[in-house]
């Protein structure tokens, strides 16, 4: 038999131990947006650092300084960086994942609880078992599938695994730059391979050469001194909530147009050449309805739909910080709340174009209320749009090691989430960069019961390891 059907052979024997290791890794409550969890997301990445190590990976910790959060100044999270092989005939690939996960509490509405990995038929639910712990505990067993059965990489690897994707990325860039400028890290690297999106649909892998970008705002409001009683004050003050929710339904329609002018008009109409992409994938709108859970999508064209993900800007309401929100009937009138949004972005929008755009349209709609009121609005983080070349040995490889393992061509997708680093990679190594995602669109990931299938996570781990066969393979081609 060859490395690489040992490497495959060993997978299907290890599935069982491979997510004993993923609910090792749920367990662990990693979420970066959470004050009162930064030291288990800390936990996380010496967790993390010793997986790598017991695998033969050498690995350094490096501190990212630290950053506020939720009114207190708390170290960040480490970056993990990571070197295995140093053979000069190899191609050197970078592997990128994030170890953080978005906050998730049962009450949110879960079945089970988010932080033990449950097993329920061909699933297994968690938060992160899709993003981004699945895909990197693929990356593990691909380690440990070569390792314990004395195989041979076919190429060099390095690795970057930051626990703060999920909340700006805070301090991976710089820490790029300077090594880049500086250190040894990144030299050599031939390419760069990130496992955190999803399939377009549940049936067709994809490879994914776009992401949009992002710009997470606050909006500020506060009056009362402290919260005052609506039957006492209700109609004798300026409420900061009415405030509020007037200025967020300024933002955005029901139809998902954004109204902050000039957001819109950035991005150029799709070309026919364009347009045809949308109407060849293998996408309907009982997608749609599956991944959401509900038919409630915008447009009956399947190819409207696409494009309002993968190429056009977005702008989402998430949510209200000190508004009442418990059970009961609670007669309150908030003295400070908070609203949050955030507008996803496509080139050649930028965080840095379109920050001025929103905080002064929110500013001349604030004084449109004559309100006596308090209102500021915050720029809470972001990150440029990605689009790559899919004309690419990189992309080659990872088609060639889809149709290997899932016997299917895969879908080329843009995808709508942000991944910050992305774009730093390839600005900064000046190397390419794929997408290779492993879990479904019906994963939920941010959502409850998020998921992922379990052929996903051993079909996917075998994914990752053929991929860096066929990355061999094809050395020496431009
Ligand atoms: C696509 C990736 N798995 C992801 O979920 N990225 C996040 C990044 C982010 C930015 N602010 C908060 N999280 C996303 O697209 O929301
Ligand atoms: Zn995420
Ligand atoms: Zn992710």
């Amino acid at each position: 038999m060859s490395a690489h059907q040992d490497f495959l052979a060993y997978v299907d024997k290890n599935a069982d131990k491979f997510i004993q290791r993923l609910a090792d890794a749920v367990k662990i409550k990693s979420i970066s947006g959470d004050a009162g969890c930064r030291q288990e997301t800390i936990d996380m990445g010496h967790w993390l650092q010793k997986q790598l190590d017991a695998l033969g990976v050498t690995t350094v910790l490096r501190d990212l300084g630290q950053c506020p959060i939720q009114g207190q100044l708390l170290d960040l999270p480490p970056a993990i960086l990571g070197r295995l092989g140093e053979d000069p005939k190899k191609k050197t690939v970078l592997i990128y994942g994030h170890y953080d996960v978005q906050p998730a509490l049962k009450s949110d509405g879960w079945d089970t609880d988010p932080f033990e990995l449950v097993r329920k038929d061909d699933q297994l639910f968690g938060r992160g078992s899709t993003d981004d712990k699945g895909p990197i505990m693929g990356w593990l067993n691909v380690l440990e599938a070569h390792r314990s059965q004395g195989l041979e990489l076919p190429v060099n690897l390095r690795f970057c695994f930051e626990g703060m994707e999920e909340s700006g990325s805070e301090g991976l860039d710089e820490l790029i730059e300077k090594e880049v400028a500086e250190g040894e890290f990144f030299k050599g690297v031939d390419c760069v391979c990130i496992s955190d999106n999803y399939w377009l649909n549940t049936r067709t892998p994809a490879l994914t050469y776009g992401l949009r970008g992002i710009a997470y705002f606050g909006i500020h409001v506060s009056g009362p001194g402290q919260d005052l009683h609506s039957g006492l004050f209700g109609r004798m003050v300026h409420e900061p909530m009415t405030d509020l929710v007037k200025l967020m339904s300024k933002l955005v329609d029901h139809n998902g147009n954004i109204l902050v002018p000039g957001i819109e008009d950035m991005v150029p109409l799709p070309d026919e050449h364009e347009l045809k992409l949308y109407t060849k994938m293998d996408y309907s709108l009982a997608d749609v309805a599956e991944a959401a859970g509900a038919s409630i999508a915008l447009s009956d064209q399947k190819e409207t739909v696409l494009m309002g993900r993968m190429r056009n800007p977005s702008l989402s309401l998430h949510g209200i910080q000190g508004a009442f929100s418990e059970p009961g009937c609670k007669t309150v009138i908030p003295s400070k709340v908070s609203g949050k949004f955030s507008l996803r972005l496509v080139p050649p929008q930028t965080p840095e174009l379109v920050i001025p755009l929103v905080t002064g349209y929110i500013q001349s709609e604030f004084a449109k209320l004559n309100s006596k009121n308090k209102m500021t609005v915050e720029y809470l983080h972001g990150g440029k749009p990605w689009v790559s070349d899919v004309n690419h040995w990189n992309f080659e490889a990872a088609k060639r090691a889809i149709e290997t393992i899932w016997k299917k061509t895969p879908d080329y997708t843009r995808e709508g989430g942000s991944i910050p680093v992305t774009l730093t990679f390839a600005e900064k190594l000046g190397v390419n960069v794929l997408l290779l995602p492993m879990g479904r669109a019906d994963d939920g990931a941010h959502s409850t019961n998020e998921k992922l299938d379990i052929s996903n996570f051993i079909e996917g781990t075998k994914v990752l390891g053929t991929y860096l066969y066929e990355v061999s393979a094809l050395s020496g081609v431009a």
